[in-house]
């Protein structure tokens, strides 16, 4: 049987991971299914045992699941995206699972996991994930999306917050996204953007953000990018510029429908290539973790991830390979 792995950030929700953790090993043992579990120590950790649990399979098939939040997933997917030996499954345990929403994974811990243990329920399913290069040396992969500006100051500023570590004790640290959103909403100071998307150059001077998304929700819900499809070797991109604070506020509200579109100063592309720079640095995060700051480059890799999903590969563009990307 092909090893399975779990990696526990005991920490996500405010713990109330561990919670979940405790249900999935009644499962597993009930289940009989073998398994190794580790938990997170620090930030960043995740990502350590993924590389490390990959390299040591040695080639040989193996499933690393994360379990916790869309942030211990970023860091299991950057630990495990150079191995093609390697699938990665996801036990939802965090607060905003955008993950879980785009690629259909249950809420409920348990059904999570039978996506996981029980082949005949799930789905292994090849994604396209995003390459950032930020400087000559560092890189980072997204499977949800990355985002540069408004929303990596609202990213920053929201996993720093110390009120969303008391309301996540009470399921409430969206709202602490939300309060910080408007917050920032009322402080940011627009940025000159230059957005090049497979050669054709766009250039903002009152840039709120720029986000470029593989599927279509971040933020906890909001469906910032209708259309993307994560399969189709494609990432959409969403630019929001030339705004007033009030318009924007209707922008955010919107997005929960997808309906922000609608609005002429949100522009949304497609591309494979994207390079984001500005004349100063602008924060960038990926998945909602900070990563950095421009200027950056962002490379489309088509299906060079195995996932374990609710969903099927759609088939529309089998001709798509595992490219170069890692
Ligand atoms: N043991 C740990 N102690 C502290 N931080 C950790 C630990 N393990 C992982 N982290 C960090 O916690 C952050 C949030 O993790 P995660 O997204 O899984 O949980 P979350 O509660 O949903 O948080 P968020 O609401 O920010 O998504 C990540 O940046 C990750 O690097």
């Amino acid at each position: 049987m092909e090893k399975i792995y779990f990696i526990i950030n005991p920490n996500a929700k405010n713990g109330s991971c561990r919670e979940i953790w405790r249900n999935i090993e009644i499962e597993l043992e009930n289940l009989d299914i073998p398994y190794l579990a580790f938990f997170t120590e620090y930030p960043g950790h995740a990502q350590a045992l993924a590389e490390s649990l990959a390299r040591k399979a040695d080639g040989t098939t193996a499933v690393i699941a994360a379990v916790g939040g869309d942030g211990t997933l970023h860091e299991v997917v950057n630990g495990a995206a150079s191995y093609s030996n390697i699938t990665v499954g996801f036990i939802p345990g965090g607060s905003g699972n955008d993950f879980s929403r785009g690629f259909e994974i249950p809420k409920k811990s348990v059904d999570a996991l039978s996506l996981i243990v029980d082949k005949s329920s799930g789905h292994t399913t090849e994604i396209d994930i995003g390459k950032i290069q930020h400087n000559e040396l560092q890189e980072a992969y997204f499977m949800n999306n990355m985002g540069v500006g408004f929303d990596a100051a609202v990213a920053k500023a929201s996993n720093e917050s110390r009120m969303k570590q008391l309301l996540n004790r009470f399921s409430l640290g969206r709202l602490v996204y939300v309060y910080i959103l408007v917050k920032k909403l009322l402080t940011f100071r627009t940025i000159p953007i230059e957005v090049a998307i497979d050669g054709k150059v766009y250039k903002y001077s009152n840039a709120w953000f720029v986000t470029v998304s593989n599927q279509p929700y971040y933020g906890g819900g909001m469906k910032i990018a209708p259309a993307a499809i994560p399969d189709d070797g494609i990432l959409d991109i969403t630019v929001v510029h030339r705004i007033s604070r009030l318009k924007l506020l209707f922008v955010f509200i919107s997005v929960f429908w997808g309906k922000h579109t609608k609005f002429q100063e949100v522009e949304q592309f497609i591309g494979k290539s994207i390079t984001i720079e500005s004349t100063g640095e602008v924060l960038a995060h990926a998945d909602g973790e900070a990563i950095g700051h421009t200027p950056l480059k962002i490379q489309a890799c088509p299906k060079a991830l195995k996932i374990l999903s609710g969903k099927r590969n759609p088939g529309h563009l089998e001709e798509l390979k595992m490219n170069d990307c890692h």
